[in-house]
């Protein structure tokens, strides 16, 4: 796909990519010790990756790899899957690919070229993430329009080349409808930038879910359900975990398509050969309890749980456990799920244990909490929220419920509405608008009311999310670059967080009903569908800020999972991040 580059891009996009060449050979020399087996991407995985994919050709559908014999035994890395030998690199740098690059996903580029950054001409900024700019643009060979991911090295920091060669490793191992395609990468060789290139998606799941004019029916909620546990079931099918589902991460298109995307946080694992792993990982409403609890060792379990998150988020019209802190989090867990068994307890030894055990047990009562939603979603919530992770089972088991055999059957994406758009960006841009209208309205005497009321629904549209999400990512760049300073320093809980909660300074830090205070949103026993206009549908907003402060003095919003460092330490043990 396209032609090489050989010079530096004058135009378009690139203009604003204009590196010094000491830079770049300056991120070469800091990212040169990182090769593709230092980002958590073991010769096994890759193997089981490529017997999986040998499986999916000849049509097996094993929920898991099935073990070969010899399969662990190590052989020789294949060119096509790991990082490639020198020569190989050599044919990379010559084809227009930066040496650094070749250096931390030398396997992700092959049979790739770079694409001209001025072959793209740039629409709009549509999003904006830890590590990255998202922008709309048009391809000017296909006419098609793409999202462009421009992925920021500003400090040099090995940290963020990691985690974008990570991304770029997964999804070039990803192939399916519900899983966002990379679709080609586009650098110079001097280029410090690199953008990804994806499909367009118009939607997301958040920006749907949270507009007040969209109600979904039973059929439309199957649909979207059976589209991502389709692409969860993939991606754990080639060993990886996504670590991050949400709404805001699920792309809708026109279609009604819709595509897990946002791999910066997912990660491989080897169901096999467990390997401690950071449970610093997922949006906090969507957090599973063994990761509030301190597990390393988790597995597909950590996904379900948010998908059964979503489904419940779908049929109640509004998330179900909207905790603000990681304390309050467990609480509401507990409330809703029960606390874990005494057997669970046991077995799973979590490091967290003896802080949130709860004196007395918290009773389950997902049947009685959601009475109203249909009983064959009831069993499929039931499942997917378990409390221990092995009887969520997997996502090729949610796809066989009866929640997807009984009638009402799933619509078919197609058949889903066309909705106006509804992602964060712009939802925000049309409140700008609103605002910019109103001011005018009000230089213009009786024009103000006509613009308030557009500016009441536009702002219904998931807007605040955009400003509230806007901070933690910053915060979380921060800790990229301020990452050794930060795995030192967290405490759980802070000390300034027990007195927000109540606890005594100094006190343990059991959960017990009389100390943790009353809920602020989870009132209601029952669901109905109305929405509230400023409802934030992706994480903890709109209340605030609980964060914990590191060493270096800069905030962790506890919120979000944390792209902090590749490396962290657990009792001097390396985990992989
Ligand atoms: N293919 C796409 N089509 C349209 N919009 C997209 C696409 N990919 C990403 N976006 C928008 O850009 C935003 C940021 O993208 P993404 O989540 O991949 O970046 P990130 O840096 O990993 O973000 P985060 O910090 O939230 O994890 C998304 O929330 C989404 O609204």
């Amino acid at each position: 796909m396209g032609c090489v580059i050989s010079r530096e891009v004058q135009s378009g996009i690139v203009s604003e990519v204009k590196e010094e060449k000491g830079l770049s050979a300056e991120l070469s020399r800091k990212v040169g010790d990182v090769s593709t087996s230092n980002i958590d991407v073991g010769e096994v995985e890759i193997q089981n990756g490529e017997k999986q994919r040998e499986k999916e050709e000849n049509g097996s559908n094993d929920e898991q790899p099935r073990k070969a014999r010899g399969e662990r035994r190590r052989s020789k890395p294949n060119p096509r899957l790991s990082n490639p030998p020198k020569n190989l690199r050599g044919e990379q740098v010559a084809a227009g690919w930066p040496p650094w690059l070749t250096a931390v996903c030398g396997e992700a580029l092959s049979g790739w070229i770079p694409r001209k950054a001025d072959t793209f001409e740039k629409i709009d900024k549509i999003g904006q993430g830890t590590y990255s700019n998202v922008y709309k643009a048009k391809d000017m060979l296909t006419g098609k329009i793409v999202a462009l991911k421009k992925v920021r090295f500003d400090n040099l920091e090995p940290e963020s080349v990691k985690f974008m060669a990570r991304e770029i490793i997964i999804l070039r191992r990803l192939d399916h409808p519900n899983v966002v395609k990379l679709e080609g990468l586009v650098t110079s060789r001097m280029s410090l930038s690199l953008y990804l290139v994806f499909d367009y998606m118009v939607h997301d799941l958040a920006g749907l879910a949270a507009s007040p004019e969209i109600k979904f029916t039973e059929p439309q909620v199957k649909c979207y359900m059976h589209q991502l546990l389709s692409g969860l079931e993939h991606c754990h099918n080639r060993n990886v975990l996504h670590r991050d589902i949400k709404g805001s991460n699920l792309l809708i298109d026109n279609d009604g398509v819709l595509k897990i995307a946002d791999f910066g946080l997912a990660s491989f694992f080897d169901p096999n050969r467990k390997q401690p792993m950071t449970n610093r990982v997922v949006t906090l409403w969507y957090r599973p309890p063994e990761l509030l609890l301190g597990a390393t060792d988790y597995g597909v379990g950590i996904d379900l749980w948010s998908a059964g998150c979503i489904l419940g988020e779908l049929l109640a019209g509004k998330p179900i456990m909207p905790g603000r802190t990681e304390v309050e989090q467990l609480h509401k867990i507990y409330k809703l799920c029960g606390s874990p068994s005494d057997e669970y307890w046991k077995k799973s030894k979590l490091p967290n244990a003896t802080l949130f055990k709860p004196r007395e047990p918290y009773r389950r009562c997902i049947r009685e909490t959601f009475k109203d939603f249909p009983p064959s979603a009831l069993a499929l919530i039931d499942t997917l929220l378990a409390i221990d992770p092995a009887e969520r089972k997997t996502a090729s088991y949610a796809l066989r419920s009866e929640f997807f055999t009984t009638e009402p059957y799933a619509c078919d994406p197609s058949s889903l509405p066309k909705y106006p758009p509804t992602k964060e960006m712009d939802a925000k841009r049309r409140d700008d608008e609103a605002r910019r209208l109103r001011a005018a309205g009000k230089a213009h005497g009786d024009g103000a009311k006509k613009h308030r009321t557009r500016e009441r629904t536009a702002r219904a549209i998931a807007a605040p999310e955009a400003n509230a999400e806007l901070q933690p990512n910053i915060d979380r760049r921060r800790l990229i670059t301020h990452a050794n300073a930060k795995s030192k320093s967290e405490k759980f809980p802070p000390p300034h967080e027990d007195g927000q909660l109540g606890y005594p300074l100094g006190s343990s830090n059991h959960i017990d009903p009389d100390i943790v205070p009353p809920d602020v949103s989870f009132v209601s026993t029952t669901y109905n569908y109305t929405k509230e206009p400023f409802q934030a549908w992706s994480g903890p907003i709109g209340v605030p800020k609980q964060k914990k402060h590191n060493n270096a003095g800069d905030a962790l919003d506890l919120s979000k999972p944390h792209k902090s460092a590749l490396k962290d330490k657990v009792k001097g043990k390396k985990i992989v991040v």
